[in-house]
């Protein structure tokens, strides 16, 4: 790659040092050398920079500067560990347009929808600096005259993260959060294609006073660091957000460990609009659950079910507002929908298209590569949608919308239960009595009622079946990162 192939993304920063090509083994930095992976901006191209390419050994030192480091930071008041927290939700606040433009560079969403993204991942610090000091355990009457029940929350102690591309910051801060609150230490792992969101969030952690060894970030092959921190003994917990199948392959791994697991996988996200639901509303919230991100979310509408009486107005509305939105370079303005993360992102939307038109679906708006070019697609509408087709079992993970027709409420709950999978689901009515019967009916971790958006740090985030374990956010998001211990009291005449 020529220097003219070089996107100069310091140029753009405030403070350049955030931009570093670098990774973060305990209290080491250790930079790229001229070997280093190439990180790209999936927009053009163009190479950002270089992250090390980290061996076996690196991963050990980083899990042994964890354990000494964890000790110390249990041992400090949740307070005090609050307010670090604290201040780094303040810095990355300070230097949101910073992390932002990081972000859009090597992950290609529009900068509006990425400062939206730092504020979100900052908001999961905030969240947990407060509820660090809430890890309150219980005294439960004894079963003896002379004996009383003590209930304490301790810090699980080393915890490994694996994070994903599609939110290259929020997705950690999601674990980090809740992990340095309850007292842990942890090691990361970022998505290769968006380390240096990663980085930048580990220089603001330096800045705000997290104690050296406490965050390492590596880079590196996901395989051979992630057997690392999977066998190691001391690791006592893998929280890991990506594809089911390799969620799998590491609950596995961790096996012969007994590790404690957080796995936040894949979805099949049925959006659901009944006859008497406000269309509008439905249309603008499905642009929401199935667009954000440009359809690569788990939380992503993949099945849009659509009542007989309300279908053809729903896809007419749906495709007009969908064509009066731009598609481009998440730097240029007016942009909504950025490029796909990569070719083989690309190539799964055209399939799930040309299997759905094969077996007689049709094409309501885009349908094709976008004029752009390169990952670029045109934000699609599909109509005359059935089970039979790959876009009901799979997750499409891009700009695809498909518009299934239904009669009954019946159907549509057996319909949207239909799957191996149980993250987000949405519906849409005005019927309050259907609202409550429909979201009990759901098997779903996750149900929005007239709403597109469910994700926030209050509220319990994860899913069932094949979409994984525990929860993130809220104060259930802190319990999985904390052990109880019993104390049994004897003696008490
Ligand atoms: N639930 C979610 O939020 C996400 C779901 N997905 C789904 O998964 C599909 C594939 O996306 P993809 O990025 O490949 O997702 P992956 O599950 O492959 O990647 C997620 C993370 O896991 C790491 N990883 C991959 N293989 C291993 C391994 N053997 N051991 C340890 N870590 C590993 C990756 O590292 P590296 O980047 O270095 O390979 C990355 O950090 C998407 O199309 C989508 O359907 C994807 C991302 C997020
Ligand atoms: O796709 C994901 O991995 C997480 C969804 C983002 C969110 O809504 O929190």
């Amino acid at each position: 790659m020529t220097e003219l192939h070089r996107f100069d993304l310091r140029a753009r920063l405030s403070d350049a040092s955030l931009l570093r090509e670098a990774a973060l083994v305990g209290s080491r930095w250790i930079a790229a050398s001229k070997s280093g992976l190439a990180v790209t901006n999936p927009s053009t191209g163009a190479v950002i920079g270089h992250v090390p390419d980290l061996t076996p050994a690196d991963a050990e030192e980083a899990i042994a500067a964890a354990a000494l480091a964890q000790k110390a930071w249990a041992a400090r008041t949740a307070k005090d560990r609050g307010q670090v927290l604290r201040r780094w939700y303040d810095l990355m606040m300070a230097h949101q347009d910073d992390l932002a433009a990081i972000l859009t560079a090597e992950q290609g969403k529009p900068l509006p929808e990425a400062k939206g993204e730092i504020a979100y991942g900052a908001s999961f610090i905030d969240w947990f600096a407060e509820e660090a000091r809430r890890a309150y355990g219980d005294i439960v009457p004894g079963h003896a005259p002379d004996k009383r029940i003590l209930v304490l929350k301790q810090p699980i102690g080393v915890v490994a993260a694996i994070t994903p591309w599609n939110f290259p910051n929020a997705m950690i801060t999601r674990k980090a959060g809740p992990a340095f609150a309850a007292g842990c230490a942890m090691v990361l792992k970022p998505a290769s294609q968006t380390p240096f969101s990663a980085i930048a969030l580990a220089v603001l952690a330096e800045r705000a006073g997290l104690p050296a060894g406490l965050f390492s970030v590596l880079t590196g092959s996901a395989r051979v660091l992630g057997a690392v921190l999977t066998a190691s003994p001391v690791v006592r917990k893998l929280t890991f957000t990506g594809s089911t199948e390799v969620g799998a392959q590491l609950y596995a791994q961790c096996a012969p460990t007994i590790k404690r697991l957080g796995l936040e996988l894949g979805g099949n996200a049925p959006f659901i609009v009944f006859d008497d639901a406000d269309v509008d509303a439905a249309v603008e919230g499905a642009i929401i659950a199935k667009f954000r991100n440009n359809g690569q979310t788990c939380v992503c509408a993949n099945r849009i079910y659509v009542q007989a009486g309300v279908y053809d107005v729903f896809a007419e509305k749906l495709a007009a507002r969908l064509s009066t939105l731009q598609t481009g370079d998440g730097f240029a303005p007016g942009v909504t929908f950025g490029p796909l993360i990569d070719g083989k992102a690309v190539q799964k939307v055209a399939e799930h298209i040309a299997d759905a038109t094969a077996k007689g679906a049709s094409v309501r708006l885009g349908g094709r590569p976008h004029a752009l070019g390169g990952t670029f697609w045109e934000p699609t509408v599909l109509t005359g949608v059935t089970a039979d087709m790959a876009v009901a079992r799979e997750e499409t993970f891009g700009p695809v919308a498909p518009l299934f027709r239904f009669e009954t409420e019946a159907e549509v709950v057996a319909a949207a239960n239909d799957t191996e999978f149980g993250l987000a689901s949405y519906l849409y009515t005005r019927d309050l009595a259907c609202s409550f019967r429909v979201s009990e009916a759901l098997e779903y971790g996750m149900v929005g009622v007239n709403t597109g958006l469910v994700s926030t740090a209050e509220a319990p985030f994860g899913g069932v079946k094949s979409s994984g374990l525990g929860r993130e956010g809220s104060r259930h998001g802190l319990d999985d990162f904390l052990e109880l211990k019993y104390l049994c009291l004897g003696g008490i005449e």
